[in-house]
């Protein structure tokens, strides 16, 4: 189990995080979704150990962590463009993690990440041979075979569209699923954060808004900016699509 107890962090005197709280279960897999600017990329990289917070406390399994290295904090992360390696090869940047770790991971769970994200055919592709989704599964992979106790995830998505959007998230929710991995996903997109996760921590201001289950978010949202930001984005979108329809005899 994560913990965060009253972080706050400030850059150049303005408060960025105030007073954040929250319990994320293992397994749980919990999205951040705000504005631009709200602080979620900033509470990504204290939970990973990028960025040290002020003040309060990070705890993990019982430990305080909060002063503890990133490298021993043993989570980690796919960054947004994925950081693949341009001269190596699928395979290798899959196992480029692993270098230093010999041991860590098995040849037989080597292959079980690899058959599950289906990259067997891809492997000695080099990276500038690989589609947006073939590389979002590289950078999965590479970050799986260091067998993260938690896996972040900057703005999955962002790069893919419609039906390769839809299989990686369906593969993320297995995934956690099938290593029983806590996964904390930042993203700035409402539909995503609601379908993906089993709660969304929504961020206005450094502040938390409100921290529920999606069903939760929907039907009670517990202020206006809820209501502003999320539900009527979501709404507009919705309508945009049924306004195609209308007047059309199908
Ligand atoms: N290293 C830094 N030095 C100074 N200011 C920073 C630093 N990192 C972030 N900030 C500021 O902190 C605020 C929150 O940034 P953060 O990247 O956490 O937001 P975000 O919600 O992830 O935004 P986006 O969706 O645009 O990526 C912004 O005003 C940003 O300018």
């Amino acid at each position: 189990m994560l913990e965060l107890q009253n972080v706050r962090k400030q850059f150049d005197g303005k408060v960025v995080l105030d007073g954040i709280d929250l319990t994320i279960a293992d397994g749980e897999i919990v999205s951040m979704l705000g504005q631009s600017g709200s602080g979620k990329t900033t509470l990504l990289n204290i939970i990973l150990g990028l960025t040290p917070p002020d003040s309060g406390a990070i705890i993990y399994n019982g430990r305080d962590i909060t002063r503890v290295s990133m490298k021993e904090r043993g989570f980690n992360i796919v960054f947004q463009d994925y950081a693949l390696f341009p001269n190596l090869n699928a395979y290798k940047n899959i196992v480029y993690g692993l270098k230093n770790k010999p041991g860590l991971l098995s040849p037989a769970e080597l292959d079980g990440i690899i058959d599950f994200l289906e990259l067997r055919p891809h492997l000695t592709k080099s990276v500038d041979q690989l589609s947006g989704g073939q590389k979002q599964r590289v950078a999965l992979a590479r970050t799986l075979a260091t067998k993260p106790s938690i896996l972040l995830l900057d703005e999955p998505l962002s790069a893919l569209d419609g039906v390769i959007k839809e299989t990686i998230k369906a593969r993320i929710k297995a995934l956690t699923k099938k290593y029983n991995l806590t996964c904390i996903i930042v993203t700035h997109d409402p539909e995503e954060a609601l379908t993906m996760s089993d709660r969304v921590l929504i961020i206005d201001q450094g502040k938390v808004s409100q921290f529920g289950t999606p069903r939760q978010v929907i039907h009670q949202p517990e202020n206006s900016f809820i209501e502003e930001f999320i539900l009527r984005q979501l709404r507009i979108k919705r309508d945009n699509i049924f306004q195609l329809f209308e007047g059309c005899h199908v």
